[in-house]
């Protein structure tokens, strides 16, 4: 079969035989089912999506599938051989060619692309033991050379655009695959955090990687990309193959009502409504720098932070909460935040969403409804419990309000999938009622459904006459979610797109226009 792929004419033949087959896979913890007889194949030399809403059970199938989480049943088939899966372990999984990259990407920023190379397969050494670095450069280089990675082995990484990290992660999983064959690359959500351009210079590379033999799972969240580079899909809900699409059924709406069980009308713009003071300043944001803007945010407004990944969109949002120092002037409401530290932005009326939500926002031990109401008495103040019966009804009515996929409000933290772990995070602030809501990357990791409802909660607390602030890595959720935007680099606002000309176009433009003057 030929199949056209994302890179412009270029065709690759998919061969028939499968390169892993799962078979009956199934898992449940305690009485909550994860996975339910879960059965489909990956061709070679394919990109084949593993798509779901939050909590439908990706990320448990694929720990059953490195080896980390060991399943109730089910069996693989890896080339010829047929493997039991509740007997499964990592070293089997590396033996049999599968390799995992997961979205946080793991490179060592401080060290250079060959010696993160050397990391995952040891150091070439020489006489006596030492390790030879001329051997290493020049091993690094047939990698680099053999996945088509425009990059020097002795770049540090740190010097590396997002994208290109990325694909040296990949690069190192796969750098002893014979890059065909039984090799399957199972990558988790590896773009949830670059934006659009390195979005597309990652799956350029998948693709070519494919079209040179790699078989791939990809699982993602992002339909687009989907509908761009897979061949097929697989569509897991509530734990079980609701779906195995080929690529003429991988349109955004069919892919929608797989994934939801629903059709769901596309991401349509909520305006703001009237709060009867709309537009009163509410948030300032005094740069004192002569190269950058203030920020005024007014009530009932969601303005975006856009910029390229490490252009500094949270550490401007950390410096507003003054989670790290200020170096600007806040003003809330008219009243200037003197104070340092994130308690007197809390006291002012500022609560904030960090992006790094499981470090830096969740207790993780704790249960949901105890994670939900730290933000009602403040994050300071966990020893004053509240009645814990009106603390469960309100965890409850939240579970509710936020779609969370979760059996009980007792549950800890830890045992909800991580789309709706984000949503508790989203949904302990939002009961607070700010005045003023820092967001960064409210959506990462969270389904189309669920992405879609936090739009709706994000635009209400605005009409409630909320200013919110959002950064987003995703330009199309600045477009949906947004009235105007500023472009941030190096941790200022350079620049602002006006409501009239808010369009995934221009915000590229001018995102990159500031990236390349500088
Ligand atoms: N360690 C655990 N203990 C108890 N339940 C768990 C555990 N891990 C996952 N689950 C449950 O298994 C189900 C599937 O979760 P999983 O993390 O696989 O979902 P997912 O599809 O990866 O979701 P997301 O897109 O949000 O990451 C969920 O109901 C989740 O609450």
């Amino acid at each position: 079969m030929r199949i056209s792929t994302s890179i412009e004419g270029a065709e690759r033949d998919v061969s028939p035989i499968p390169a892993l087959t799962l078979s009956g896979i199934s898992k449940s913890y305690g009485v909550n089912r994860a996975l339910g007889d879960v059965s489909f194949d990956v061709q070679r030399s394919s990109i084949h999506g593993l798509l779901g809403g939050n909590g439908s059970g990706k990320s448990t199938l694929i720990k059953i599938l490195a080896g980390v989480v060991e399943a109730d049943a089910g069996r693989m088939r890896v080339g010829d051989s047929w493997h039991d899966l509740a007997a499964h372990s990592p070293r089997r999984a590396s033996e049999l060619g599968l390799r995992f990259v997961h979205q946080q990407n793991s490179t060592f920023h401080d060290l250079s692309v060959a010696e993160n190379l050397a990391i995952e397969r040891g150091f070439e050494t020489g006489v006596g033991g030492r390790i030879n670095w001329a051997a290493q450069r020049r091993w690094a280089r047939t990698v680099l050379d053999r996945f088509e990675i425009p990059v020097e082995p002795g770049t540090p990484v740190s010097e590396l655009g997002a994208a290109m990290q990325m694909m040296v992660s990949i690069a190192r999983a796969l750098q002893d695959t014979d890059g065909s064959a039984n090799g399957i690359l199972i990558l988790d959500e590896p773009t949830a955090s670059l934006p659009r351009h390195e979005v597309d210079v990652l799956l350029d590379a998948l693709t070519r990687f494919a079209m040179a033999g790699q078989s791939i799972v990809l699982v993602t969240h992002r339909l687009p990309e989907v509908m761009s580079v897979c061949d097929r899909a697989t569509v897991i809900r509530d734990g079980s193959v609701a779906a195995n699409l080929e690529r003429p059924d991988l349109t955004h709406d069919r892919l929608v009502a797989e994934i939801m069980g629903r059709p769901l009308a596309s991401l349509v713009k909520v305006e703001s409504a009237s709060t009867g003071d709309a537009g009163r300043p509410v948030l300032t944001v005094k740069a004192n720098h002569s190269v950058a803007k203030d920020i005024v945010v007014g009530a009932g407004e969601v303005v975006g932070l856009a910029g390229l990944l490490g252009s500094g969109r949270s550490s401007l949002l950390r410096r507003i909460f003054g989670q790290s120092e200020r170096v600007e002037e806040v003003i809330v409401d008219g009243v200037p935040v003197v104070a340092k530290g994130a308690a007197a932005a809390m006291a002012a009326g500022v609560a904030y969403v960090p992006e790094d939500r499981p470090r830096e926002a969740l207790f993780p031990d704790l249960s949901i409804s105890e994670n939900l109401s730290i933000a009602e008495q403040g994050a300071s103040s966990r020893g004053i419990r509240i009645s814990s019966d009106l603390e469960r009804r309100r965890a409850r009515d939240l579970i509710s309000a936020f779609s969370v996929k979760a059996a009980s409000e007792r549950l800890s933290l830890v045992s909800l999938s991580g789309g709706n772990q984000q949503k508790i995070i989203l949904a302990r602030w939002m009961q607070r009622r700010p005045k003023v809501l820092l967001l960064d990357e409210p959506t990462q990791g969270v389904d189309v459904g669920a992405r879609a409802e936090l739009h709706r909660i994000i635009r209400a607390a605005a009409s409630d006459g909320a200013a919110v602030l959002v950064a987003s890595s995703e330009f199309e959720e600045l477009v949906a979610l947004c009235d105007r935007a500023f472009i941030v680099h190096d941790g200022l606002v350079v620049d602002e797109v006006v409501a009239e000309e808010l369009t995934e176009e221009v915000l590229n433009d001018r995102v990159y226009a500031k990236e390349v003057l500088s």
